[in-house]
């Protein structure tokens, strides 16, 4: 939806211009100072501003490259009620869309209207995105890179979803490189590997002497993205603590670095990925509804590859080049046969899992003239030959974790004891049951071995 911003201090003219964009069906804002208007643009998205020469609070025409510059990179119409073409020309060279005269014709004004939102369409559209190092060309990929270019001509919060592996901080780093803030910092939290006891120290800096071992003032995250794009990768996993604490500095771009006495300010632009499903964790009281709100203002689904199959032969020939050349091997080829039973995998790992099965393939068959299905690890043999027997429909999905994983002690000692149970059977499969040799192997006193085989439910010989 067009969206359009009228700065004007004459109320006459807010109305004629207000009426004039909602009777052509879209979005019209008005305001009447300069300083309200700057806040709004800077906030929100605009396709047009119509913007006051003398307001009360200062001059529009002085404030245009404010206008200009910003992430939506609007349209910029000069209205006044005092034209003279040293002015006219200052606005066009200084980057506005045209310069017209409160006086003029309503037709005149429709049709300045008319004509700054075609131009508007045919820039937004013809813009080529980067695509950055985004493979393939389906007509699903092809429209996510365009809707990633799209997000990025925006300053909207973007939340990226898609399962693991499908390429969610690919398009946020290309959304970055596609957006006004190119060049500028591009600074990943990886949210999962955020320790709730550090969260604020690395999200927002702390002062020399804040805590015992803060010897150095140190600029978390939220600063060093200045300017730039913060990415918060697999937001999913934010303790709810620090989640409040960010809503709150995504409100209003300031926060307090520990054992600061000062607010801070960072102007930055958020990008998010989750392949959890937020809207579930809501209702599980997991995630904050206000903060997944505020975080996808535009969402961009990434396709899990089963879905675009047809960027198969394109990533094969990128994930082949690249793994040749990083190993300094001759290129190779795949055979067809080879080549289909790919076709037919499931990819629960996506295009990740792709990559490895390249580089598993080059490891096994540099030598060969071509990679031929005995090229593949044994385990992906059987996989692939599993996963062909059921049939799609017939395999579970690897969804977004739809229920959350728990607990993390309870999860820990799950594994250990599941690693553990692993381990004796093993040891005592390959000690043929014999006590002796399992306690000389294991480096175990006689009782723990006696006490831990008990546990695992397992029986040495006498
Ligand atoms: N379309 C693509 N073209 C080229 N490489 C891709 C593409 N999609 C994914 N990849 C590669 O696959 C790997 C996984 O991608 P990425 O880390 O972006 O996935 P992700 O969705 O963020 O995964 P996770 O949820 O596990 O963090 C990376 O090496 C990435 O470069």
């Amino acid at each position: 939806m067009i969206r359009v911003l009228i700065i004007d201090d004459e109320q006459a003219i807010c109305m004629i211009l207000t009426e004039m964009v909602r009777s052509a069906g879209y979005e019209a804002y008005a305001v009447n100072t300069l300083a309200k208007g700057l806040e709004l643009a800077r906030r929100e998205d605009f396709d047009l501003v119509y913007l006051d020469v003398a307001l009360p609070d200062g001059n529009g025409l002085s404030a245009l490259a404010h206008f200009v510059n910003l992430d939506s990179n609007p349209e910029v119409v000069i209205i006044t009620g005092a034209s003279d073409p040293k002015g006219a020309d200052l606005a066009i060279r200084s980057g506005a869309w045209d310069y017209i005269d409160k006086g003029q014709s309503p037709l005149d004004i429709r049709l300045s209207f008319r004509q700054a939102l075609e131009y508007r369409n045919t820039k937004m559209n013809l813009l080529p995105a980067k695509r950055d190092r985004i493979v393939g060309s389906s007509p699903k990929l092809t429209q996510c890179i365009q809707h990633m270019a799209k997000a990025a001509r925006s300053s909207a919060n973007v939340l990226i979803y898609g399962e693991t592996g499908v390429g969610k901080d690919l398009f946020a780093h290309a959304l970055h490189e596609n957006s006004a803030r190119a060049g500028k910092p591009f600074v990943v939290v990886d949210c999962a590997a955020l320790q709730d006891s550090l969260a604020v120290s690395e999200l927002y800096g702390h002062r020399k002497g804040s805590f015992s071992g803060a010897t150095e003032t140190v600029p978390g995250l939220v600063l060093q993205a200045h300017g730039g794009t913060l990415f918060l990768d697999e937001i999913g996993e934010l303790d709810l603590k620090t989640q409040k604490k960010f809503l709150r500095v995504l409100e209003n771009r300031t926060f307090r670095a520990l054992g600061g006495a000062h607010e801070q300010h960072s102007d930055f632009r958020l990008v998010c990925a989750s392949n959890r499903d937020l809207v579930a964790m809501v209702a599980d009281n997991l995630f904050r509804e206000d903060l997944l709100f505020r975080v996808r203002a535009i969402t961009l689904e990434l396709p899990p590859l089963r879905e675009h199959l047809q960027d198969l032969p394109e990533l094969v020939e990128y994930f082949l080049v690249r793994t040749c050349r990083a190993n300094r091997l001759p290129l190779t080829s795949l055979s067809a046969d080879l080549m289909q039973m790919l076709g037919e995998h499931f990819w629960p790992g996506n295009v990740r899992e792709l990559s490895q099965v390249i580089e598993a393939l080059v490891a096994a068959g540099h030598t060969a003239d071509e990679l031929t299905p005995r090229h593949l690890p044994i385990d992906l043999r059987a996989l692939f030959a599993r996963s062909k027997a059921a049939g799609y429909e017939n395999i579970p999905v690897p969804p977004f974790r739809l229920s959350p994983p728990g607990p993390w002690k309870a999860f820990h000692d799950k594994a250990i004891i599941t690693a553990e149970k692993t381990y004796f059977r093993d040891l005592m499969r390959f000690c043929a049951g014999d006590f002796q040799q399992a306690k000389a192997i294991s480096g175990l006193s006689q009782a723990r071995l006696y006490s831990l085989l008990k546990k695992h439910g397992l029986r040495a010989k006498e």
